[in-house]
């Protein structure tokens, strides 16, 4: 049955039921999951939809897909992940591409200060001794997290907002970026081997795809040296997986905090053996906060859209 709703093709299957009922209210849905029925549940939905809605980050759309749906005018990605959507086939197809960045970046931001002061301060080690009853046994001595230097690869939203948090902590924030940022207290450091080299721990907010792939090299984790801690909240192929497990082994750096991992779900036999390093699953962002304010955004711009209103966030 028709109706005055807009159409929306939603290839996103993991959403709560709020979020749903939250669509549903707005949009008439058709949707679409990566595998055999992608090609036909494209094809029944292209009379009908000029938006869709994915997690950027995680499931492609290529040009093929776009060819496909011949009155599309919006990718809205859900979070800030686009690196799996062809910007370069959307703009030469006159598609608008957004993302949800800002939505989440609080939350990231917390989590990857979280992970900082846990693998500086060796909480993993520390909660094992505990439960094992060698309480204080043996127990290293380790760093104070407050006053050490911070580098920041990747200094956007969440970038910012960790920056402000370490603050707090009298950390001297270093950051290297595509370009310097414009009225931001922090000292900018043109290449990430320098950046390396004079922060006591690296945080990697650097967004996915070809652009930024192994930028954490070999030379920068022996620049960061082995007092230096290497944390990554943005993606894990902005880092060369092999090497950062041989200067963890080795010792050439101190520790690490990993949210992101480039084989993930998939996690390599060597790096979950370390003691060195301490993983959470790709969880940085997600919180009810997060997830409402990345679906409120998302919405506004499907709505904006329809309305031949300016977009916010546009990455193409
Ligand atoms: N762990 C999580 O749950 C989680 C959640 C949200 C975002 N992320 C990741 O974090 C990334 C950043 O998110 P954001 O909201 O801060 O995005 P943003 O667009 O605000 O910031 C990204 C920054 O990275 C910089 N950058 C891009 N390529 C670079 C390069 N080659 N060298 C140096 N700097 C470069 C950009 O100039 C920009 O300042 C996202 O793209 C996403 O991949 C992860
Ligand atoms: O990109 C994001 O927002 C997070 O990584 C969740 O996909």
């Amino acid at each position: 049955m028709p109706t005055d709703k807009p159409a929306l093709l939603l290839l996103i299957d993991d959403l709560p039921a709020s979020s749903m009922a939250r669509l549903r209210e707005r949009f008439e849905l058709y949707t679409a999951s990566p595998g055999p029925g992608w090609g036909a549940a494209l094809d029944a939905a292209a009379p009908h939809v000029r938006a869709i809605l994915v997690k950027g980050g995680i499931v492609a759309v290529t040009d093929d897909d776009m060819a496909r749906l011949p009155h599309l005018g919006l990718v809205s990605c859900l979070g800030a992940g686009f690196e799996r959507v062809d910007l370069a086939a959307a703009k030469s197809r006159g598609i608008a591409v957004t993302n949800g960045s800002g939505g989440n970046s609080e939350c990231v931001a917390d989590h990857a200060m979280g992970l900082v002061i846990a693998v500086m301060r060796e909480f993993r080690a520390g909660d094992l001794a505990a439960r094992e009853g060698r309480w204080q046994d043996g127990f290293p001595s380790p760093p104070r997290v407050s006053g050490k230097t911070l580098g920041i690869a990747g200094l956007g939203r969440i970038g910012t907002a960790l920056a402000r948090r370490a603050e707090a902590f009298r950390m001297p924030v270093l950051y290297c970026n595509r370009s310097p940022r414009d009225g931001v207290p922090w000292e900018y450091v043109p290449d990430l081997e320098t950046l390396a080299h004079r922060a006591d721990v690296l945080v990697s907010v650097l967004p996915g795809g070809e652009a930024t792939r192994r930028l954490i090299d070999r030379r920068v984790l022996e620049a960061l040296g082995p007092s230096g801690y290497f944390v990554n909240v943005g993606r894990g192929n902005a880092v060369d997986t092999d090497e950062l497990v041989r200067a963890l082994a080795s010792r050439a750096i101190a520790g690490a905090g990993l949210d992101v991992l480039d084989t993930e779900p998939a996690v390599p036999a060597e790096l979950a053996a370390l003691p060195n390093v301490l993983l959470t699953p790709h969880v940085g962002g997600r919180s009810p906060e997060s997830a409402d304010a990345t679906l409120e955004l998302a919405i506004g711009n499907l709505l904006a859209f329809h309305a031949g209103e300016p977009l916010q966030n546009r990455v193409a």
